[in-house]
């Protein structure tokens, strides 16, 4: 792995940056605990994180009409890792802003590695996961099977959407098979056009009630699908152009949307991009999760499944129970891992 090697003088001016940052929220945090204990902020009330800036937050709440309401907030000093989604516990000044005082228990967190290769938490309490991808760019074999396994890794539903069904041939061709099995799997699959005018009616129907992050390779049809689900979403990236002139970094962010008929949209290019993230061999052993009936079956504990005699999971394919496709793409993906130098 090579490190870019910066100069004593760029290290120092770095540290002194660093240095400043912490000073100032420090002395933020300092000041809202004195008022805190000055009483001039309001009682605690529950709301959700729906963007966030370094150490601000901008937190929702439903006020007393019952009209939702965005606040910038702070957090304090010991609630580091906050993340769009989240659940909190915020006391509201008396102007619009306020600070967080808790963090809600997370039913599960999308995680992403940020620039020195750690996992860093990117959004909270999602029920799912959709995985587009269309008929162009057709998905290379094993393309479905590496999103699948990551979300799986999460512990959050994946649905796949196959988008631009207004190219597929008439009864559907390979795509359309293929989706078939995933769906003897137990995923859930949506078929959605952008392009016809009722072919998002699935999509709505899944979306509904529901927190959902779109995934999926360039040029699927992620922006034209969460452009139509968002009717106003072009007015909120202007909002957010006028926000990034006063310098929060927001076009990073994940940012939370509502859709019309009820459910959350959480959407960031880093959340796009995931599944391409790294995974280990065992993650992606159960991440197959037809696999799960025959692991620990092996006649070899430290059954590779690769030519061992007494392998459950050979036998499986031999069989017929497990569809050699997806076994040929488990067998890729490990390679894949191994030659990423694990
Ligand atoms: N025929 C057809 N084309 C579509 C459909 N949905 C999107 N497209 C087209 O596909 C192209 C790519 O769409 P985008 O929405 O930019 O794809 P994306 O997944 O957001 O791509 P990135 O921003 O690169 O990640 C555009 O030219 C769209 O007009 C569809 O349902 N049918
Ligand atoms: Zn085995």
């Amino acid at each position: 792995m090579s490190k870019r090697k910066l100069t004593r003088q760029q290290r120092w001016r770095i540290e002194k940056i660093q240095a400043e940052r912490a000073k100032r929220a420090e002395r933020v945090d300092a000041r809202d605990g004195e008022r805190l204990e000055a009483g001039e902020f309001g009682p605690e009330r529950p709301g959700r994180v729906t963007a966030h800036f370094g150490r601000s937050l901008d937190v929702e709440a439903v006020d007393d009409s019952g009209q939702r309401h965005r606040h910038r907030c702070h957090m304090r000093a010991n609630m580091d890792g906050l993340v769009t989604g989240d659940r909190v516990v915020w006391r509201q000044a008396n102007d619009d802003s306020g600070v967080v005082v808790a963090r809600g228990e997370r039913d599960s967190v999308l995680e992403r590695p940020d620039a020195r290769g750690q996992l860093k938490p990117v959004a909270a309490n999602l029920d799912q996961i959709l995985i587009v991808f269309a008929a162009e760019p057709e998905p290379h074999a094993n393309l479905i099977d590496r999103y699948l396994v990551a979300a799986e890794a999460t512990g959050i539903t994946p649905v796949l959407v196959l988008n631009k069904v207004d190219l597929l041939p008439e009864h559907g061709g390979e795509l359309r098979d293929l989706l078939d099995r995933y769906e003897a799997l137990g995923y859930p699959v949506v078929l959605a056009s952008v392009k016809q005018q009722d072919g998002l009616d699935a999509l709505h129907q899944r979306l509904t009630g529901r927190t959902s992050v779109f995934v999926g390779q360039s040029g699927v049809g992620k922006s034209s699908l969460i452009d139509r689900l968002l009717p106003d979403h072009a007015l909120r990236i202007g909002a957010l152009s006028e926000d990034s002139r006063k310098g929060t970094h927001t076009t990073t962010t994940a940012m939370l949307y509502h859709l019309p008929a009820g459910g959350e949209l959480i959407d960031s290019p880093g959340i796009r991009e995931f599944g391409l993230t790294h995974l280990d061999a065992e993650q992606v052993t159960v991440g197959f999760i037809e696999f799960h009936d025959y692991l620990g079956r092996c006649r070899f504990r430290d059954c590779r499944h690769r030519e061992e005699p007494g392998c459950a999971l050979l036998a499986a394919v031999e069989r017929g129970d497990i569809h050699p496709q997806r076994f040929a793409s488990y067998r890729r993906i490990l390679a894949s891992l191994e030659s990423d130098g694990e």
